[in-house]
C-alpha cells in the first residue's frame, strides 16, 4: 500500500533539472551500495537517456557522493521495442549512444541487461518478455528469494497520452498482476511490439523518478495531477501505486497550471 504523495519538482533550466536529477540518482546508488553492494536501476527510452547523460556525464566534485561508480552498476531497461539492438528504434541503443558509450574509462564499466531480440528466432514479443523475466529472476529472486523484484531505481519517461514504460493507457496489461515482463502487440505508438516491465513490478521499486519535460506534457501532467481526470492514466498509476516514492522532474513548461509543485532543489 502506498503512503504519501508524489514529489513533484520542477526547474528553470535543463541545467538546473540535470544537476538535480544527478543528485538524486547518487543519493539512489549509495543507499543501493549500502543494502546490496550494487545499484540496480532500469532505465525508459524516449527523451530520458538524453537528459540522463546530462546528469551523470558532468564532472564530478570528487567526492564519493558525486561520483558514479559504474562498474557496480546493473542497468535494465523498463521497456524495449521488439526491434535489433542496433535499430533506429531500440531504447537499447539509444541508451548506449547517449550515455554508455561515453561513460569514460577511470569511472567504470556498468553491466547492462538488454532486452535482447537478437536473442530469438521469430518477431514474437512474448518471447522475448519471457526471456527477460529469466533475466529479472537470476539478478533478483535467487539472491533475494522475492516474489517481485525490487529495483533501486527506476527512471521513466511520461509520453503526452500518460503512457510510461510501454504501458499505455486503457491497455489490458495495466491489470497485470503477475507477469513481471510483458509483450504489448498493439502499441498506439509506433513500433507496434514491445516488451514492458508491468506496474507491479514498478511500484515496488525502492525508487521511481520520472522525467517531463517541455510544453507538450503539460495538458497530460494537468490530468495526472488531477486525480479524478487522470486517475486511470499509466503514469497516474505509479502515483497512486507508489505514493511518496515517486519524484517528478518536471521543467516549468510542463506544469504550467499544475497546483502543486515544488520549485528547485530536491
Ligand atoms: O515510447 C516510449 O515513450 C516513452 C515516453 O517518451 P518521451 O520521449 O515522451 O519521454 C518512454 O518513456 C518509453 O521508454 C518509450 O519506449
Amino acid at each position: 500500500m502506498a503512503t504519501g504523495h508524489p514529489n513533484l519538482h520542477s526547474f528553470a533550466s535543463s541545467d538546473e533539472l540535470a544537476a538535480q536529477l544527478r543528485v538524486y540518482v547518487l543519493r539512489n546508488q549509495t543507499s543501493a551500495l549500502a543494502r546490496h553492494g550494487t545499484f540496480r536501476l532500469a532505465v525508459s527510452g524516449g527523451s530520458l537517456p538524453t537528459v540522463l547523460a546530462k546528469a551523470l556525464l558532468a564532472t564530478s566534485n570528487g567526492t564519493p557522493e558525486d561520483t558514479p561508480q559504474f562498474s557496480k552498476w546493473h542497468i535494465f531497461f523498463a521497456d524495449e521495442r521488439a526491434v535489433p539492438l542496433d535499430h533506429e528504434d531500440s531504447n537499447y541503443r539509444l541508451l548506449n549512444d547517449e550515455l554508455v558509450s561515453k561513460i569514460p574509462a577511470e569511472l567504470g564499466t556498468p553491466v547492462i541487461h538488454p532486452i535482447d531480440k537478437n536473442h530469438i528466432e521469430d518477431d514474437d514479443p512474448q518471447e522475448l518478455a519471457d526471456l527477460y523475466q529469466e533475466d529479472l529472476m537470476r539478478e533478483f529472486a535467487a539472491k533475494d528469494s522475492v516474489k517481485v523484484p525490487a529495483f533501486d531505481l527506476i527512471l521513466l519517461g511520461c509520453g503526452p497520452d500518460g503512457h510510461t514504460c510501454s504501458l499505455f493507457p486503457g491497455h489490458a496489461l495495466l491489470r497485470e498482476k503477475d507477469a513481471w515482463v510483458a509483450a504489448e502487440t498493439n502499441s498506439p505508438k509506433p513500433p507496434p511490439k514491445r516488451i514492458t516491465l508491468t506496474l507491479p513490478v514498478v511500484t515496488h521499486a525502492f525508487n521511481i523518478a520520472f522525467v517531463a519535460t517541455g510544453a507538450g506534457k503539460k495538458d497530460i501532467l494537468k490530468q495526472i495531477f488531477d486525480l479524478e481526470e487522470g486517475s486511470s492514466l499509466p503514469s497516474a498509476l505509479v502515483n497512486q501505486g507508489a505514493g511518496d516514492k515517486v519524484t517528478w522532474f518536471t521543467d516549468h513548461p510542463a506544469v504550467d497550471g499544475v497546483s502543486f509543485p515544488r520549485r528547485g532543489s530536491l
